[in-house]
């Protein structure tokens, strides 16, 4: 998968060449590229933001330079084969869940455009709209500064999951989140080493060795959990799933 992202703080991106996803790059299996949008103006004080029409707060970052740079990044599609998804960090974006870390999973290419100031204007996203897929997303509901660090978080849940990645692949099939069995559950407790520390004890089914009583268990856990800090999740789950957890106490 190749990945370019377009900011005016490159340099946020430093954590992308390190742990997992350091080692993907190192691997081939992702091609990061990091671009400066302002080598894309043309002024002694390379600017990138203006005044917002009708007026408010803040600046909005001008059209021009995105433009630009897009247009510089996209040129090598012939090479690629294909024109990247354009993926645009917003408060006002669609979230950007698990599913769409799957869809995103599954591209070639993604061109990320994260701003800052109080977002891009409005005719960049209408003008990239006709020639490549653009989605606009939110990673949750409370505004960050800039969209960086939002990319950070979707390369990281997207990089995960890529063929190769993490070690071990049926770790990310009991994601939370994930389609099928864990959808719409929270991931339970986690134990390990040493079997009582600092007098808690780990739970003995879990010493026990009955696989099949465990994995039962782990998903009484799971439920609970998500009937106590998720209750908008729970309310998706099939009832009888509920019910299951009630008689099984
Ligand atoms: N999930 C999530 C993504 C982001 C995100 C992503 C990208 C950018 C780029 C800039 N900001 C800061 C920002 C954005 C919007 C406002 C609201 N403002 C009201 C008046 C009219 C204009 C807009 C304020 C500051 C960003 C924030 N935050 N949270």
């Amino acid at each position: 998968m190749r990945v370019d992202i377009i900011s005016i703080f490159p340099e946020y991106f430093t954590p992308l060449e390190v742990s997992l996803i350091g080692k993907a790059r190192s691997r081939g299996i992702l091609d990061i590229r990091l671009h400066q949008l302002r080598d894309w103006t043309h002024d002694v004080h390379r600017t990138v933001d203006d005044t917002p029409y009708g007026g408010g707060p803040g600046m909005v970052m001008k059209p021009e330079p995105w433009a630009e740079a897009i247009d510089a990044v996209i040129a090598s599609a012939e090479t690629e084969g294909a024109l990247p998804r354009l993926v645009v960090p917003t408060p006002s974006g669609r979230p950007f869940t698990q599913k769409v870390a799957l869809e995103y999973a599954r591209e070639p290419w993604l061109l990320f455009a994260p701003a800052r100031y109080e977002g891009i204007d409005a005719r960049v996203v209408e003008e990239y709209r006709e020639r490549l897929r653009v989605d606009e997303v939110s990673i949750g509901d409370y505004v960050l500064a800039g969209g960086e660090a939002a990319v950070l978080v979707i390369v990281e849940a997207v990089a995960r999951l890529l063929p190769g990645v993490l070690g071990n692949v049926c770790s990310v099939a009991d994601d939370s989140f994930a389609p099928g069995a864990m959808e719409n559950l929270l991931e339970g407790p986690v134990y390990t080493k040493p079997p009582v520390w600092r007098g808690h004890e780990v739970p003995p089914i879990l010493l026990s060795g009955h696989h099949a009583a465990i994995a039962r268990w782990r998903r009484d856990q799971a439920l609970r959990r998500t009937v106590e800090r998720r209750p908008d999740l729970a309310a998706r789950l099939d009832p009888a799933t509920l019910d299951r957890r009630d008689r099984e106490v």
